[in-house]
Formats: C-alpha cells, structure tokens, sequence
C-alpha cells in the first residue's frame, strides 16, 4: 500500500451542532493526526452533550452528488465511515465503496449514542452488516459488536476477543475490540484478525481509565484517527499504538475545555495548547495508575503491612535505602545546580542535605543492630544511574520529572500503609514503629511544594520536553516499583 504524509481523509458521517462526535469530531481528529479532513454528511442531527433531539436525513441520491463531487476531483486516501442512520443512505455508500475502492475504509458501526438515542433505523442493521465487506477495519463498541453478530453483549474482555475472532471471520475484515464499556480500572484495545494480516491473531494494547466523564465522540474519533494514521503508516498495529496514545492525552485534558452540560468531548488539539499548571502532575499520575497499583500487589508491601515480612527481606530494603538515598542525594543537588530560580535551587539543595541526614539516621536507628552486609544492589544501581544520567543528558526539566516519583510513591504508598496499620489498632506488630515514620507531615509538604514545582516547569516546557519529562517520570515510578520488589529477587545474595 502507497503511503502518504499528509493523507487526505473522508469522513462519512452524520453531525453534531455541539462539535463533539460525528463529522465535527472527525474533522478535528484528522487534523489532529496530521492528515487533510474532508467530509460528506449522511443525517443532520440535532444533538448536544445531553442528547439527541431529531434526525433529518437528506435523500440517499443527494449523499450520493455528495460523494461523487469529493472523488472526481480529489483523491482520497483514506474513509471513515461513521453514522449511516438508514437502509437507503448505507446502500448509495455501499455502491460508491464499490466503485472507488479507497485504499483504507474505516467502519464505524455507529448504532446509538452514548447518550442511548438510537442512530441507526432498527430496519437497516442487516445493510450494516453487508457493508462490513468492504471495511479493512470495522471498530464496533461492546454493545455493537454483539448486535452485529446477533449475539448478546460480551460481559469480559475475553468474551470480548472471542467476538472480535467471529466477527472478523464472517466480514474478512480485521476488527478493532474495544473495552471502554468494560467495568474496571483499565481501558483494553485489541485489533483482531483471524486471516494472518497482523503479527499475532490479537494485538492488545491496554491503558488505564481516565476518570472523566467527557467521553462523547470517543468512537467517532478513534476510527478517523485510525483511518488517518493508517494511510501514513500502512501498518495497523502502529496507528492503534499511535492513536491510543493520542487519544488517552485527548481524555486526559478533556475537562479543560467546559463544553457543554452532560457528556462533553474530548480535547483533540491537546498536544498544540499550553495546559494549565497543575494538570501535567495529574496527567503523570494518571499515566502510572496500572504501576501504583502494582506495588500494592507486591509481596513486600502486602507483607510488610500485615508483619509477615522476613527480617531478612527488611534489613535489605532498609540497608538498600540508605545507599540509593546517598545517591538521590546527587541527584536533587544536580537539579539545585541546574535550577533556573533561587526558589527552586534551594528547595532542592535541602531536599539533598535532609536526604543525607536521613541516610545517616537509617545507619544510625535501623541498621546498627542488623546483620546486613550487602553492597549496591543492581535495582538501586540502577535507579542512581537512570537519575544522574537525566540530569546529565536530558537537563532541568527531565531530572525534575525522574526524582518526583521518589517523593510522591513514598508519601502515598507510605500514607496507605500508616492508615492501615492505624486503623487494625496492631498492637505488637513488628514493623510498627517504622511504619510510624511513614506519618511525617514535613515529607508530605516537601512533597507537594516539588510536585508543584514540576508543574511549574511542566508549564514553561515545550510539548516535546514536556513528553521527555512524562517519560522519565515514568521509568522512575518503574524503578520505585521495582526497588520494593529487590528484597524478594536480592535479599537471599543470589543476584539474577
Ligand atoms: N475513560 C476512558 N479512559 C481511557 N480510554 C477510554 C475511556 N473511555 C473510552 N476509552 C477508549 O476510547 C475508545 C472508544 O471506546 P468505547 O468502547 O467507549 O467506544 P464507543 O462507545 O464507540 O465510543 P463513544 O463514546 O464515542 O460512543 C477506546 O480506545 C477506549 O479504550
Ligand atoms: C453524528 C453522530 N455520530 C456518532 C455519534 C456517537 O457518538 P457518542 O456515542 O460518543 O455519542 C453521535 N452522537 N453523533
């Protein structure tokens, strides 16, 4: 397949007033992918965040002058095609498929809206399904895949699949599985092909949830994402990795744009707006929600918790955490040395100076009357080398991204563990007097002032520092994970 860097892209769709799904959507979400939108609309619609109002459906023959004007006279790299709404309107774009062949044609089986009006006649879903064999990709929802296969709705993921395999086998057609109306802190994709055009019969990609409630046109933009980055890249599996990515930064600065009075849309153009101060910090938390979750599920934590926890496995955290706390110390004096304003510069010279009173404390209280005689672990090694490697390469605003984990996993897994430990009232517990230490008020301030710190900087970064920092916020939460999780690989000195 010829690929091409700005494709030109046709959405077939119905619209809305409101900007949010339908052709409106598409438009942006094209541009907002890099391609030339253009559109033919299927129904008028008179809808909001609310609702749908009433439907006007022009006559089939005129979407059919629509379709005809755009393709003798451009060529067209790309189809999306969304709301169809009758029997009639799926039968003109059935015979235009079939007698301009676009390279790639997106399905979007658009039946009812998130708002639960119906957009497409009851009559007309036998058309619908007919028209899937000339779809290389069809992108039903949960509710719409099960309609198309005349089966109920999938209520797992794995269900799910199974239906994406049936689906793809009846239409020839690959099928994007999607799982934003499965219940649960995660957001699976999966693109599914039974007939070896993939790698692998399913391909999984899977985000956390963003926790908005502005999620209208979610679908709609999807498939013209999808169907624009396909023409540039000509490999599925890359758009959805590209799209998915895009469109969890689109739902995670959707409440910034305050359209609207129910479900409202999502923000398209949010890698070309400055955001607003905070919401990079919040944008980092939400991106580690599946690693947070993972250091709760770790031995360490659970044990050290309930006080099941092997002395031995605790003395090496502990001793692990004075060498790692000798080298964050470099690291937040690096950021001193490279911090623009005095503010900044000596808020992090004492966060260097606390953590080697800190380390000497440890020494002093914790690890005087313990046999623990181990060197640098390979995790903590790893840890310093990845922090004093940003500052070195990536500078200010990257080294401040990469030591904030640090901070803030410590303030919440350490605030999680007190309340619990406060909570069961465990008398004799023998871990309690260190998960006493988790209650220090100072560090949750220190806290706050160097997230604050990071969104102002976030703030005054450019888009791609600002996704370098995103970055190395992340590898660092995977560090901190792994860092409570050395004890079980390392404490025994058998290094892996
Ligand atoms: N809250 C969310 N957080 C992250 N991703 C989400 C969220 N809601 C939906 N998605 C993602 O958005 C895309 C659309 O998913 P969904 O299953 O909601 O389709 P849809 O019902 O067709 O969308 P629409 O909301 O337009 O009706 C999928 O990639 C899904 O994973
Ligand atoms: C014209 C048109 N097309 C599609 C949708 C579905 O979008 P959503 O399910 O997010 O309401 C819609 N509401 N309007």
């Amino acid at each position: 397949m010829e690929t091409r860097s700005i494709p030109r892209v046709l959405s077939i769709a119905g619209t809305d007033p409101t900007g949010g799904a339908g052709v409106q959507a598409d438009l942006k979400s094209i541009a907002a992918n890099g391609g030339y939108g253009m559109a033919a609309v299927t129904a008028l619609v008179a809808q909001n965040t609310r609702g749908v109002r009433s439907v006007h459906t022009p006559p089939a023959s005129f979407l059919s002058e629509q379709l005809a004007a755009v393709s003798e006279d451009v060529e067209i790299d790309a189809v999306k095609i969304g709301m169809l709404g009758s029997a009639d309107i799926i039968g003109a774009v059935r015979e235009w498929l079939a007698e301009t062949a676009p390279a790639v044609v997106v399905i979007d089986p658009v039946m009812v809206a998130t708002s639960g009006d119906r957009l497409l006649e009851p009559a007309a879903e036998e058309s619908l399904r007919l028209l899937l064999r000339h779809a290389h990709l069809v992108t039903p929802n949960l509710p719409e895949l099960g309609v198309l296969l005349n089966e109920p709705m999938a209520e797992d993921w794995d269900a799910a699949l199974a239906q994406g395999r049936s689906l793809s086998r009846r239409y020839g057609t690959i099928v994007l599985v999607k799982g934003g109306h499965l219940p649960g802190g995660d957001c699976p994709d999966a693109l599914v092909d039974v007939h070896g055009r993939l790698a692998e019969d399913v391909v999984e990609f899977r985000s956390s949830r963003v926790a908005t409630a502005n999620t209208h046109g979610t679908g709609c933009s999807l498939s013209s994402a999808m169907a624009t980055v396909q023409a540039r890249t000509a490999d599925w599996t890359e758009s959805l990795k590209q799209v998915k990515e895009w469109l969890f930064g689109a739902l995670v600065r959707a409440d910034e744009l305050e359209v609207g009075l129910g479900n409202g849309p999502i923000h398209h153009f949010h890698h070309h707006t400055p955001r607003p101060p905070a919401a990079f910090s919040a944008e980092c938390w939400e991106d580690i929600a599946g690693l947070r979750e993972g250091i709760f599920d770790l031995g360490f934590i659970r044990e050290l918790g309930d006080g099941s926890l092997p002395e031995s496995d605790f003395g090496y955290y502990l001793a692990q955490d004075a060498l790692y706390l000798s080298g964050y110390s470099r690291a937040l004096a690096l950021a001193s040395s490279l911090a623009p304003t005095a503010g900044e510069q000596l808020f992090w010279a004492k966060g260097a100076r606390e953590c080697i009173e800190v380390e000497a404390q440890l020494h002093r209280e914790w690890l005087s009357d313990r046999e623990v005689s181990c060197g640098l672990g390979p995790v903590t090694k790893q840890y310093v080398d990845h922090l004093l490697a940003t500052g070195a390469s990536g500078g200010y605003a990257e080294l401040v991204a990469a030591v904030i984990p640090c901070y803030w996993l410590y303030a919440h897994v350490g605030g999680e563990l007190h309340g619990a430990y406060r909570a069961s009232g465990a008398a004799g517990h023998p871990y309690g007097a260190w998960l006493e230490t988790y209650a220090d008020q100072g560090f949750a301030e220190a806290t706050r002032q160097a997230v604050g710190i990071m969104d102002d900087v976030a703030a005054r970064s450019t888009e791609d520092v600002r996704q370098r920092m995103l970055e190395a916020f992340r590898e660092s939460s995977r560090y901190e994970l792994r860092f409570f999780d050395a004890p079980r690989l390392y404490a025994g000195g058998t290094p892996a």
